[in-house]
């Protein structure tokens, strides 16, 4: 049984209807691109990831934090405060941690702990690399959205995800489209990550599983086409729906002066409004 009531997928449908918006904006806080007065205050990521939250919500279905530029930074107390931040002061807004992790079963119970308990993300991004076993444990946090790669944004995703699998030629992403929308998605909580660099396989991979979220990364900095990859992953008669399409670094790095915050927002709402239009 598909049981969706309550759950990751059911906040972004609410959040696509309500906010009238297929934008996910990203944080990547990179300290060399911070403006000069954040890059060396104590909780300088926490403040700017939070002025760009702020001054975005209301554009927005969705929060996506990258995990290793806080990690890699010692700030995932930031993290911490980051989504705490976001889920009480918008709690209608789904948060994607991006961590693309993939092990064992008894470590990915671990890493699940980590992103559902630890950060309170609603949704994180998983690697199906080492097959289903290893993607099972986020399935038991109930209602969590378990973010499938499938066919990612940068060039060489094509090494391996384009390679044939079947005696049909079948590439590997699609197969991976196949198993998620035929036996790895029991409990509604699986989406995939689709690149807007390629949306004739955005296009393939809706045929595929109907209905099931998208993340899409790869439009502004990556310079996917809005128009075409809207189309492409277009769900039959539910306009506005289906995608969560991210900008990270196109929206964070608007600006380095004193107005970030402000130059964010209005990047924000031309790609929001681009990707209505496309609509
Ligand atoms: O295929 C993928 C999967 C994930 N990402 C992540 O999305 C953002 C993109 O950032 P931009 O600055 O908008 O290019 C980043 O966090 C990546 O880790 C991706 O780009 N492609």
């Amino acid at each position: 049984m598909n049981s969706r009531s309550n759950t990751f997928y059911q906040q972004l449908q609410s959040a696509w209807a309500s906010q009238g918006s297929m934008l996910c904006v990203g944080f990547d806080p990179d300290p060399k691109r911070l403006p000069p007065s954040l890059q060396d205050k104590p909780e300088g990521i926490f403040e700017f990831c939070r002025e760009i939250a702020d001054a975005s919500a209301d554009l927005v279905c969705s929060f996506k934090p990258q995990f290793a530029y806080f990690a890699s930074q010692r700030a995932e107390a930031q993290l911490e405060k980051l989504i705490r931040h976001l889920k009480d002061k918008y709690p209608h807004i789904p948060v994607i941690l991006d961590s693309k992790r993939g092990d064992i079963g008894s470590t990915a119970d671990h890493y699940a702990l980590e992103a559902f308990e630890r950060y309170g993300a609603d949704a994180i991004t998983v690697n199906p690399y080492m097959g289903f076993d290893t993607i099972e444990p986020y399935l038991k946090h109930t209602g969590k959205g378990v973010i499938v790669l499938c066919r990612t944004s940068n060039p060489g995703g094509s090494d391996l995800q384009f390679l044939n699998v079947s005696p049909s030629g079948e590439p590997l992403y699609l197969h991976v489209a196949k198993l998620a929308a035929t036996q790895w998605n029991n409990s509604g909580q699986i989406g995939l990550v689709v690149g807007a660099t390629f949306p004739e396989e955005i296009a393939k991979v809706r045929a595929i599983v109907g209905d099931m979220p998208l993340l899409i990364p790869g439009i502004g900095a990556q310079g996917g086409d809005i128009e075409a990859t809207v189309k492409a992953g277009a769900v039959a008669g539910k306009p506005g729906t289906g995608m969560i399409i991210n900008s990270s670094r196109a929206i964070l790095y608007a600006s380095s002066g004193v107005d970030f915050a402000q130059a964010a927002r209005a990047v924000a709402l031309n790609t929001r409004d681009a990707l209505r239009a496309a609509s």
